[in-house]
């Protein structure tokens, strides 16, 4: 009876920190990311894309993308721990040291940089660094406590993951590769400010100057819905250069019209909810629209 309660304990510690450690490497955000990877691979190339660059370029991709998101987590606690959406996180809640936090992001970096170079290529592990430290550096350190265009700019770094793909297989750049990360910062700005207006009281207590709390809530729906319009416009670009055809036309067309309806109820006719309704359509959007890609490059 005495052994249980020890043999017991440790085993409760061990998954709860794993748990820990997972969370800080934003693993839906990272999911979602991966699925954009999987995309331009195969977008790149006619034919089968060959396993080797596939599964390391997803799994270095996938290991230097959540060190970026430990990175936001180490530097961003102090500012979680006051935030009702972000004070349970692991960091603020003490369920991970720093000293731990910072060797967990330091070793999946390195891992991630290592495995692509090696077995992928520089050029794609260059770019996944330049990823890394666009987010976790240039937005979380800088742009986000700097301006109220923070994830305009900062966008750049989670808008990169397509074309990481594509240089993973093809080992060098594409317009058409480019095109797919037009499409993702362009979509950045809905996404976020339709979360942002839903917790401006969260970024104004804190101080961070996101547009909802700088310029006032009616000029960020005038943006969100700007946006969706110019997000409908990016969305055209690859059947205008004959990378997508009908299919994805259809679907993606469809897509626009809806993120724009959400975006002008949001505008017009908002209700409780209708602002984290266009946050949580904006992430099955750009799911879609992949899957679109995906479906509409084989068929
Ligand atoms: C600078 C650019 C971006 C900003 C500022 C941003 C911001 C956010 C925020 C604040 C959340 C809420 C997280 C939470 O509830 O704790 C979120 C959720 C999410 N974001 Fe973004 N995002 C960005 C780019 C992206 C990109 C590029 C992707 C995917 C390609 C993405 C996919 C998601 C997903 C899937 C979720 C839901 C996560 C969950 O339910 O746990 N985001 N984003
Ligand atoms: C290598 C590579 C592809 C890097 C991209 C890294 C990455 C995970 C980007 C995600 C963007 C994101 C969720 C931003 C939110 O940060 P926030 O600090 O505004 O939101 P928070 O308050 O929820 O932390």
């Amino acid at each position: 009876m005495a052994k249980s309660i020890p043999l017991g304990a440790p085993q409760a510690s061990v998954k709860l920190n794993w748990r820990a450690y997972l969370e800080m490497t934003k693993p839906k955000v990272v999911a979602l990311m991966l699925l954009t990877v999987l995309v331009g691979m195969c977008l790149a190339l006619p034919g089968a894309v060959p396993l080797q660059p596939l599964l390391a370029g997803l799994v270095g991709v996938a290991m230097m993308a959540g060190a970026a998101a430990a990175m936001n987590h180490l530097i961003d606690r102090r500012i979680d721990a006051q935030m009702a959406r972000t004070y349970n996180r692991p960091l603020p809640k003490g369920k991970v040291p720093v000293s731990h936090a910072i060797a967990f992001a330091g070793g999946l970096a390195v891992g991630g940089f290592a495995l692509l170079y090696l077995v992928v290529n520089a050029l794609t592990a260059w770019l996944t660094l330049a990823s890394l430290l666009g987010y976790a550096l240039v937005y979380t350190a800088y742009l986000k406590r700097a301006t109220p265009q923070n994830i305009v700019i900062g966008g750049l770094a989670g808008a990169m993951p397509p074309l990481l793909g594509w240089t993973s297989v093809t080992n060098e750049f594409h317009g058409h590769g480019l095109l797919l990360v037009i499409i993702i910062f362009t979509w950045t700005p809905p996404h976020f400010w339709a979360l942002a207006i839903h917790r401006r009281a969260d970024y104004a207590k804190v101080d961070i100057p996101m547009l909802p709390v700088t310029h006032g809530v009616e000029f960020t729906k005038t943006c969100i819905f700007l946006y969706t319009l110019l997000l409908a416009v990016a969305c055209l670009l690859p059947v205008l250069v004959g990378m997508s055809g009908v299919i994805y036309l259809v679907g993606s067309t469809l897509l626009s019209l809806g993120f724009i309806y959400k975006a002008w109820q949001l505008k017009y006719h908002e209700q409780a909810g209708t602002a984290m309704g266009v946050f949580r359509f904006s992430i099955y959007h750009l799911m879609l629209l992949f899957i679109l890609l995906l479906v509409d490059h084989y068929l």
